[in-house]
């Protein structure tokens, strides 16, 4: 079979028209998606205009695609290359060869950057201190959604380059560079660089000026969005169930104390912010802020379930909004973070929760390599704010909405809270 089941098609524009007409109903893509499953299957084939969509839903189904080699591709094409000198290139739009070469040169520094780093202690916790001193400045209801922008940026900047202006910061590292120690991911890139030329190993190959811009590029498109608008969302749960954030306080109080700057290591496992860690969870899973993931496609001809895929052409969808909203969960639309509690109290992960895709960890797939970043973010934001204030919904104003605004990433709809010091 080569058609995978979905609505019926009109000649040229595909499904266009019936997308654009029952989105209004749907609201969202995902959730369209989703209603036409229900019709149609797990595996749900759309066309757009000349482009083929295979949207796949079930922890299974997303696993197998996520696992086969042959799924590893990327959409190509104008729009994709438009932000990449007309090329394929860096890691989240790339594959093949050039791909697996910058995620493997980024991923070495990021492996070193992880969980309780010096130098990602560092740079998260300077700016956690910074938003705490603006947060205490004001008594004003403040404008979540733009609040941890600032932040957000700053730590991927600090990530990628150590500081500001792209062009002349890869220069600046060019003349100060050691080549023993990298001090960022710049740095990684051009100590393989020099490698390349003194060595003429035929496994190494060279990395390109070009490559090393767009990998910083992908940085930033694919480490600031997700990152903020699951940061947002979790104070929009938060302060809509007062419950649970007393509850995160409570373990803050206990772990961190008062006074203390809450640092990673308060992570580990020495210490155990178990209820911290099943609430950055429970964002995780209920916001879904990536809802199908980042397209890829068949980089061979292949088979699907009956299906057969052909090599590019295709792109291939994952349903993640539904996976971690679906019947499999109880009651799911409600923010419960002892759902990843066991009755003794520890952490219980969930094979169903794949917020940052599937896939071994740090192994050659394109699951994410920002989540251990991504989760110490989330932890350093919340528990210095927590330790120090009390969220609150200003007078006259209704308890935020959880229903997100659509796009590449969902996001939450304006809102202003209070942030009150604790006494
Ligand atoms: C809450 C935050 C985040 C979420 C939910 C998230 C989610 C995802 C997802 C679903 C994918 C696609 C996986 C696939 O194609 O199978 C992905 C890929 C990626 N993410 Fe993240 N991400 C987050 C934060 C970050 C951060 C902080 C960075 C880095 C600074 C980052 C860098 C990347 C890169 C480079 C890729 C492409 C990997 C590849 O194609 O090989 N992400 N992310």
């Amino acid at each position: 079979k080569t058609i995978i089941l979905g609505p019926k098609r009109l000649p040229y524009v595909g499904n266009l028209f019936s997308v654009l007409l029952e989105l209004k109903k749907a609201k969202y893509h995902h959730t369209l998606w989703k209603t036409w499953s229900m019709k149609y299957g797990n595996l749900l084939g759309l066309r757009l205009g000349s482009i083929n969509i295979v949207v796949v839903f079930g922890k299974e189904m997303i696993k197998e695609v996520s696992s086969r080699d042959a799924f590893d591709g990327r959409p190509d094409g104008f729009m994709y290359t438009l932000r990449s000198f007309g090329k394929k290139l860096g890691i989240v739009f790339n594959d093949g060869h050039s791909w697996a070469k910058t995620r493997r040169i980024a991923l070495k520094y990021f492996k070193s950057f992880g969980y309780g780093s010096r130098h990602m202690e560092e740079h998260i916790s300077g700016e956690c201190k910074e938003l705490v001193k603006i947060l205490s400045r004001t008594n004003e209801p403040l404008l979540v959604n733009n609040m941890f922008d600032v932040a957000i940026v700053n730590v991927i900047w600090q990530l990628v380059a150590g500081k500001r202006l792209l062009q002349k910061v890869i220069e600046e590292h060019r003349t100060t560079l050691d080549l023993d120690n990298p001090r960022d991911v710049i740095d990684s890139f051009l100590i393989e660089m020099h490698q390349n030329k003194e060595n003429s190993c035929k496994y190494i190959t060279d990395v390109t000026g070009e490559e090393l811009q767009v990998v910083c590029l992908d940085m930033f498109e694919a480490g600031v969005e997700t990152v903020k608008n699951t940061m947002v969302f979790m104070l929009l749960y938060l302060v809509r169930e007062q419950e649970v954030l007393r509850r995160l306080q409570i373990e803050i109080d206990e772990v961190v104390g008062k006074d203390r700057t809450p640092t990673l290591s308060d992570r580990s496992k020495q210490f155990r912010m178990i209820y911290t860690e099943a609430v950055i969870l429970e964002t995780l899973r209920i916001t879904s802020v990536a809802p199908v993931g980042i397209p890829h496609m068949a980089l061979a001809d292949t088979q699907l379930g009956n299906y057969n895929i052909p090599k590019q052409g295709t792109f291939i969808l994952f349903g993640l909004h539904d996976l971690h909203n679906g019947s499999r969960w109880k009651n799911p639309s409600e923010f419960r973070p002892e759902r990843f509690l066991t009755n003794e109290s520890n952490l219980m992960h969930d094979e169903s929760l794949m917020p940052f895709g599937c896939g071994k960890f740090f192994s050659g797939k394109r699951r994410c390599i920002g989540e251990n970043l991504a989760k110490s973010e989330l932890f350093m934001f919340i528990t210095h704010i927590l330790q120090k204030f009390n969220l609150r919904v200003p007078d006259g104003d209704p308890l935020p909405t959880a229903e997100p605004l659509d796009g590449l990433t969902l996001s939450a709809k304006p809102f202003k809270l209070l942030f009150q010091q604790r006494n």
